[in-house]
């Protein structure tokens, strides 16, 4: 269980009052998770009985924090399914918990699907085009704080931990990235904001008897602005592969890719930059689970991410594209 902070009964309590959300009846810390304090709170109000994630941010800074939580508002307002921050009665939605920022939002109703069909990886790329078309009128700014900048920091204090091939391949892979970035194809690709981090364990699904229905996206804390293409490389290098192999899964990656399409059609730059920022996506990742396994934080429990899976992820889009089997690949 990733909680950072213990919060206890008082400091719930107190928060629901503010908010007016009726009376404390449960307060449950989650299990999984790995940059925030999360609980699982049950007020009781008017009778009824209502379910909430609290969030207490151990990195963030209450200044990063507007552009989360305002996206989230913006996009549930607009239909899409994601968690609702609540706010008090001057309308803030950023609170203080325990001394930390803090923020209160619904519970999405539903289960993860950590090993995803076709079926749920074209809700899911369908949602993600319609989260894209309807956060291009959100005003706030803010860039992707884990996006080039960031891995030009970090690379140089995870590479002393190493060993030389590792080392080469990661030096050898954020000089490209850094190439990639500087070419006018990639300056024509189209941005917005961006989920960032949207892997099998930020969506949740309901089974129905007609089939799976995607009940939302949550954990927004690494959004910002950047490229469509790299959210869509993000979740194709997630949901789209065998995950013991880090291979792609053509089938889940056409069902994902064409849905993404029929609601926002790729544009030129993006079909040819995709297999760069499948590399982008997997070597983010990598650099972050190689700072969070060598430089760990203190939890009460804390279960760090396996680097060594995006080291085979890199080295496999790097070698074998997405289409290399197949021989084609259609984004169109
Ligand atoms: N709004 C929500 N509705 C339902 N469940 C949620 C919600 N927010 C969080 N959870 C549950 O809490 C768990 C941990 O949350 P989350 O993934 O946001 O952790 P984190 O530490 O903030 O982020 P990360 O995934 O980046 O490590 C999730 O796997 C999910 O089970
Ligand atoms: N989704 C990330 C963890 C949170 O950023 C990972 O799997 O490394």
């Amino acid at each position: 269980m990733a909680v950072f902070t213990e919060v206890s009964a008082e400091e719930a309590s107190r928060l629901l009052r503010e908010l007016r959300l009726g009376e404390l009846r449960e307060l449950r810390g989650i299990q999984g998770g790995i940059e925030n304090t999360n609980y699982f709170v049950t007020s009781e109000h008017e009778g009824q009985s209502h379910e909430w994630v609290l969030t207490l941010f151990e990195r963030l800074t209450p200044a990063q924090l507007p552009f989360y939580l305002y996206l989230m508002k913006h996009l549930a307002q607009r239909g899409i399914p994601v968690p609702d921050p609540q706010a008090d009665a001057s309308g803030d939605v950023l609170h203080t918990v325990c001394g930390k920022p803090a923020a209160l939002v619904n519970r999405l109703r539903g289960h993860s699907e950590l090993s995803p069909g076709a079926v749920h990886c074209a809700l899911v790329g369908d949602m993600l085009a319609r989260l894209h078309l309807a956060a291009r009128d959100y005003e706030r700014q803010q860039p992707n704080l884990r996006g080039l900048a960031w891995w030009n920091e970090t690379v140089p204090v995870v590479l002393p931990y190493l060993d030389p091939d590792q080392a080469e391949l990661l030096r050898a892979e954020l000089a490209y990235q850094n190439h990639v970035a500087a070419g006018s194809t990639y300056a024509a690709l189209p941005r917005g904001p961006i989920h960032a981090d949207l892997f099998r364990d930020n969506a949740m699904f309901e089974d129905r008897a007609t089939g799976p229905v995607l009940t939302g996206f949550f954990d927004f804390y690494f959004a910002g602005v950047d490229t469509w293409l790299f959210d869509v490389a993000v979740c194709l290098n997630d949901w789209c592969i065998d995950l013991p192999t880090g291979a792609h899964d053509e089938a889940r990656a056409q069902a994902f890719l064409s849905a993404y399409a029929a609601r926002r059609a790729f544009t030129a730059a993006e079909r040819r930059l995709l297999p760069a920022m499948l590399r982008a996506a997997a070597l983010r990742f990598w650099i972050s689970r190689l700072w969070d396994f060598h430089l760990p934080r203190q939890a009460a429990m804390l279960k760090p991410h396996d680097p060594a899976h995006f080291e085979r992820v890199l080295r496999g889009r790097v070698t074998r594209p997405l289409g290399a089997d197949s021989g084609k690949f259609d984004c169109q």
